[in-house]
C-alpha cells in the first residue's frame, strides 16, 4: 500500500531545475531512504512532500504528489494541514532553547492553536515513542538547551510526533550527532515505522542500509534507481548506483 507517491514531480528554484520527473512510491509504515551525492536534490524532494519547497521565493513544482491517493497540491488543500499530516525533522536539532522539555513537546500544537485533552499524558506518550522519556522524566521543566545534541534531536522528533503526523520526513537527522547518538536515532527510526511512514535523507550508505526498507538513489535531480534496500546495496541494476554505493564518487 502506498501512503504517498510522487508522479512525474519536477521542482525548480527560479530557472534552475532541481528535480526532473521523479516518480516514486512511499510504502506505508516502511522506511524509505533517499541517497545520492551532494546537490542531487534529496532535500528538495522531501520538501516537496509536505509543501515546504514552495515557501522559498521563486520555487515551484510540477507534477503530482499524492497522499492517500489525493493530490496535496490540489487547489482546495490547505498546506498547513499537509504539513501536520507530513511532519518534518531537520538536520540540526532545533528545539526552542529557552522553553522547557515539556513546552518543547507541546510547542507545535500550541503554534497550530490545537489543544490537547490531556497534555501530560501526551507529553509522556510521545517522549516514550521518541525513546527519550526515561532520560528526561525527572527534568521535564529543564530548558531544551540543557539536553545533549542527540537528546535534542529526539526531543524534536517528539515535538513532531505530538502533532500526530502520518508521514515523518527526516532530513539527515544524524548529521550533527556522534556515533552513539546516531545509533539511538537509527534504532528509533526502526521502531517508529510500526506507526509511521518514514522518509529519511542520508549521506551515509551504511545508515541507509541499516534503517531502510526501500532505497531511492538520486543523481543530478533524477531518480536513477529505487528498490528494496538489500537489492540497491547488493545488486543494483544501474552502473551509476553501483559506482556510488561502492564509493567511486559522491
Ligand atoms: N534555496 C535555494 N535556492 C536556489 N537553489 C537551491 C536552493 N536550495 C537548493 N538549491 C539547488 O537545488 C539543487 C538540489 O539541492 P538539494 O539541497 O535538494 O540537494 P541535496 O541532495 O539535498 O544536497 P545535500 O546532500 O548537499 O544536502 C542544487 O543544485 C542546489 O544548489
Amino acid at each position: 500500500m502506498h501512503k504517498m507517491s510522487a508522479e512525474t514531480l519536477s521542482a525548480w528554484f527560479g530557472q534552475n531545475r532541481a528535480l526532473k520527473d521523479i516518480t516514486l512510491p512511499l510504502v506505508e509504515r516502511k522506511v524509505t531512504a533517499v541517497i545520492g551525492p551532494s546537490g542531487c536534490g534529496k532535500s528538495t524532494f522531501i520538501r516537496c512532500l509536505n509543501r515546504m519547497h514552495e515557501v522559498v521565493p521563486g520555487a515551484r513544482v510540477e507534477g503530482r504528489v499524492l497522499l492517500d491517493g489525493k493530490s496535496i497540491y490540489a487547489r482546495d488543500v490547505d498546506p498547513v494541514r499537509v504539513r501536520r499530516r507530513v511532519g518534518m525533522v531537520f538536520q540540526k536539532p532545533n528545539p526552542f532553547p529557552a522553553l522547557s522539555v515539556r513546552e518543547n513537546v507541546l510547542a507545535g500544537l500550541k503554534l497550530s492553536g490545537i489543544g490537547s485533552p490531556d497534555p501530560d499524558q501526551l507529553v509522556e506518550e510521545v517522549l516514550r515513542q521518541a525513546a527519550l522519556w526515561d532520560e528526561v522524566k525527572d527534568g521535564l521543566e529543564r530548558p531544551g538547551a540543557a539536553l545533549s545534541g542527540g537528546q535534542q534531536q529526539r526531543l524534536c522528533i517528539a515535538r513532531c510526533l505530538a502533532l500526530e503526523p502520518e508521514v515523518v520526513l527526516m532530513d539527515e537527522p544524524c548529521s550533527s550527532l556522534d556515533p552513539v547518538a546516531t545509533a539511538k536515532i537509527e534504532e528509533l527510526v526502526h521502531e517508529l515505522r510500526e506507526r509511521y511512514t518514514i522518509v529519511i535523507v542520508t549521506h551515509s550508505m551504511q545508515q541507509a542500509a541499516r534503517v531502510s526498507d526501500y532505497t531511492a538513489f538520486f543523481y543530478q535531480g533524477e531518480l536513477v534507481e529505487y528498490d528494496h534496500a538489500d537489492v540497491i546495496f547488493t545488486k543494483p541494476s544501474d552502473p551509476r548506483t553501483e559506482d556510488y554505493i561502492t564509493g567511486r564518487f559522491g
